[in-house]
């Protein structure tokens, strides 16, 4: 069984990925890998360069995360043009581990993919499990996480499909409002249900 976590910005899958890691499943993070295809040296960073120009390159050569944020997070058709370019590769190499991990004979692999809903790949996972917050916790928890100003922050959600529409399309839904122990006993239970 493929398990597709989703949520929106801050929601919370990574603490409910590190939890589903806890309990040995297998975890293949499209957050990590949107990182790795743009190392230095790779074609994809080679393609970004040309698209945005030097400015999104750091002094080491490297991405530059903080200037590309800040222009694709408040500019739809730059964020186009950044997905057209990298999404492919973060699709083949999410492919690629998943394949991996089914002949390593895994029964459970767990799919970590924040825009499953907006870049239509309920197709690749059996089971969508959503993790969401209120706005108002959601907004709070990344101005802290990230030391966003409120209009980066409100950028960045406003990014993303609303968390209501994602928890409609949901097989289940963890309220990830709580303490942390509320979202992992919540978590049981729904691993328990689709045993
Ligand atoms: C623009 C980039 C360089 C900014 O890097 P930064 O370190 O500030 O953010 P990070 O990568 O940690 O992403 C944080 C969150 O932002 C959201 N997000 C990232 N990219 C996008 C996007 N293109 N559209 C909507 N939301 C996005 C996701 O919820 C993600 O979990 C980076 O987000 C990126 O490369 N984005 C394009 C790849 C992508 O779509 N990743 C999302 C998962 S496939
Ligand atoms: N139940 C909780 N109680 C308190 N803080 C929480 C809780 N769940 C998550 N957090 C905190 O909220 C922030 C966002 O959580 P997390 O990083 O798991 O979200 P995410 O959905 O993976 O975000 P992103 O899409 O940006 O990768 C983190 O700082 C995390 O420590």
């Amino acid at each position: 069984m493929i398990i597709g976590l989703t949520g929106s910005i801050a929601s919370g899958k990574s603490t409910v990925s590190n939890m589903l890691s806890k309990l040995g499943f297998p975890i293949i993070d499209a957050d990590l890998i949107a990182r790795i295809v743009v190392e230095k040296g790779s074609k994809t960073l080679e393609s970004i360069t040309e698209s945005f120009g030097e400015e999104v390159i750091a002094d080491d050569g490297s991405l530059h995360r903080g200037k590309l944020g800040e222009i694709i997070f408040t500019n739809p058709s730059k964020r186009k043009q950044l997905n057209d370019i990298i999404h492919p590769a973060i699709r083949a190499e999410m492919l690629r581990q998943k394949e991996e991990l089914i002949k390593e004979g895994h029964p459970t692999i767990v799919m970590d993919i924040p825009l499953l809903f907006e870049s239509k790949l309920s197709h690749y996972v059996d089971k969508i499990l959503v993790v969401t917050v209120t706005e108002e916790i959601q907004l709070a928890r990344l101005m802290a996480r990230n030391n966003y100003s409120l209009e980066e922050a409100k950028a960045r959600i406003q990014s993303q499909l609303p968390l209501s529409i994602k928890e409609k399309g949901a097989d289940a839904v963890i309220y990830n409002n709580g303490t942390l122990e509320s979202t992992e006993e919540q978590l049981n239970k729904i691993l328990l249900a689709w045993k």
